[in-house]
């Protein structure tokens, strides 16, 4: 006979406001041992919200709490959801930037002190990496603030695994894999199907419909605040997964390779560029209209090269194409002004202390200007128009940025971006964070924006956005390995080049 799985959590009627908006309109979640839970949902349908409150970091307005059979409503807060073995590993990190990776791993373990402490923390978090992300390169001597965002990310998973004194029962992975490449994420993704079976348990919140699908064996589907569809992950497709969010799945938006048309018909390029390492007389380059891809496995020199083009001045449109091609060693032009849309929106992107308005609208200051001071009805004519166009979800655009969810940040960096006068906009990896119904009207406007004109240079870890670009350079330690255009490109040609080391 088999035993009844323990119940480690159950939250009942929760409901959560921040001023007019209601987050959690009575929300029922069971969590039970030996399961990996999916939560999905549209950006602002309050996945991380009800996961503050599992975790103890916001108290609920109603509902009650139980660890275990005790109910704890009322005196449940961070430390009793830790002591009860819970860890999250949200989307926003929380590794001090300037700590070794060794040190972040003491703040989570105060287990690990006295004599020869750093050292043991050391171990603890190497040997947890080792496990998860085997090949990691992080050492625990590493500064965090030195490390890609990815490797930062695989820190933060591997402290929130790892053991010290009292027992993991359920860690949180709030999109875990979003700044991963393929191969890291898989690693991830088979760790927690290990973990789960050992008996630990998992709630998985995602974007990617295809590894909730693939990883988790319950699914939960918010919106508005509410739990809309609670089933077992092998009764929904991906297509009904879309449906229950409230979208529409639309499967191949993307142009199919045999309509593809190439947009370099002999004129000069907008963009050329060169890694410092390329050794080769292989260069980057981007046309007036068209969507170049830039993938390869995470950390290969894709942002380097986003950044050097970022830093690039434009040159005059006579003498286009003059430079970066035919440069040895690294070097970058471009003939236009240039907009990023930064990876690593806590660092790069978001402005902390200003509103969602002002936010949107820094890029474009110059052009919104009346006198010294800057016209406050055109910045809130460009934020509301883009508030609508990419719902934006707020009640009020001259709200703190921060009071958005993570997905609605980054939208509002895309509109910083699409709403500014640069004709070419580099991209950093840009929807993370960002629910499937978004991503789609997105593609869509990059499309549009292409067709009339704007060039858009795109790193993508995202296998299936390459799909959208007209031509892809596969990076491979520092150095651009592969130049596809859409009519030759194909997964396995991506991934084949990002792996196969020179001869
Ligand atoms: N601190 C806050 N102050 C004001 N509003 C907030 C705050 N935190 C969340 N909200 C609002 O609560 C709602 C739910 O947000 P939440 O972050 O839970 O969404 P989410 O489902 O996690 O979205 P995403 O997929 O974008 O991460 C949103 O409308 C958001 O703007």
């Amino acid at each position: 006979m088999s035993e009844r799985p323990e119940r480690i959590f159950h939250l009942d009627g929760v409901e959560k406001h921040f001023g007019a908006v209601h987050a959690l309109a009575g929300v029922d979640l069971v969590i039970t041992a030996g399961e990996c839970l999916g939560l999905v949902g549209h950006n602002g349908a309050g996945k991380s919200t009800l996961m503050n409150v599992l975790s103890g970091t916001l108290s609920p307005d109603r509902g009650t709490i139980r660890v275990g059979t005790a109910d704890v409503t009322g005196r449940y807060g961070v430390s009793q959801a830790h002591a009860a073995g819970l860890r999250c590993v949200f989307q926003e990190l929380s590794l001090c930037p300037n700590l070794t990776v060794a040190e972040n791993a003491r703040i989570m373990h105060p287990a690990l002190r006295g004599f020869g402490w750093r050292k043991r923390a050391g171990a603890v978090i190497v040997s947890k990496l080792d496990e998860i992300f085997p090949g990691h390169g992080v050492d625990a001597n590493d500064i965090v603030g030195d490390l890609s965002i990815a490797r930062r990310q695989m820190v933060e998973i591997a402290r929130a695994f790892s053991e010290t004194e009292g027992r993991v029962k359920l860690v949180i992975l709030d999109e875990p894999t979003s700044s991963l490449d393929a191969v890291v994420a898989e690693q991830l993704l088979s760790f927690v199907r290990r973990y789960v079976e050992g008996g630990g348990a998992c709630i998985l919140i995602s974007h990617l419909l295809g590894e909730i699908l693939s990883t988790c064996d319950r699914v939960i589907v918010m919106r508005d605040g509410k739990v809309v569809d609670a089933r077992p992950a092998r009764d929904f497709t991906r297509t009904s997964l879309v449906g229950a969010m409230g979208s529409v799945a639309k499967e191949e938006d993307a142009a199919k390779a045999g309509d593809f048309v190439s947009k370099r018909t002999g004129a000069a390029p907008r963009v050329t560029a060169r890694p410092p390492a390329q050794a080769d007389t292989m260069a980057l380059s981007a046309h007036r209209g068209e969507v170049v891809g830039l993938a390869g496995l995470e950390g290969h020199g894709q942002t380097a090269m986003l950044l050097q083009i970022y830093s690039a001045k434009p040159r005059t449109r006579a003498r286009a194409g003059s430079r970066a091609g035919s440069q040895a060693g690294g070097g970058a032009s471009v003939d236009a002004p240039v907009a990023l849309v930064a990876g690593d929106r806590q660092t790069d992107g978001v402005f902390p202390l200003w509103s969602i308005a002002r936010n949107i609208g820094i890029r474009s200051i110059r052009a919104m200007r009346r006198g010294p001071l800057i016209d406050p009805r055109q910045e809130n004519e460009m934020a509301e128009s883009w508030r609508a166009r990419i719902k934006i979800r707020t009640p009020d655009i001259h709200d703190n940025i921060l009071s958005l969810s993570g997905g609605n940040q980054q939208k509002a960096l895309f509109a910083r971006a699409l709403g500014s006068d640069a004709e070419i906009v580099l991209m950093d990896d840009p929807m993370r964070g960002v629910d499937v119904g978004t991503k789609q009207e997105v593609y869509g406007i990059i499309r549009d924006e292409a067709a009339k004109g704007r060039t858009f240079v795109w790193y993508t870890t995202e296998l299936d956005e390459l799909k959208n670009c007209d031509h892809v350079y596969v990076f491979r330690n520092g150095r651009i390995v592969a130049d596809l255009p859409r009519d030759q490109l194909t997964e396995e040609k991506v991934l084949q080049s990002s792996f196969t080391e020179d001869a």
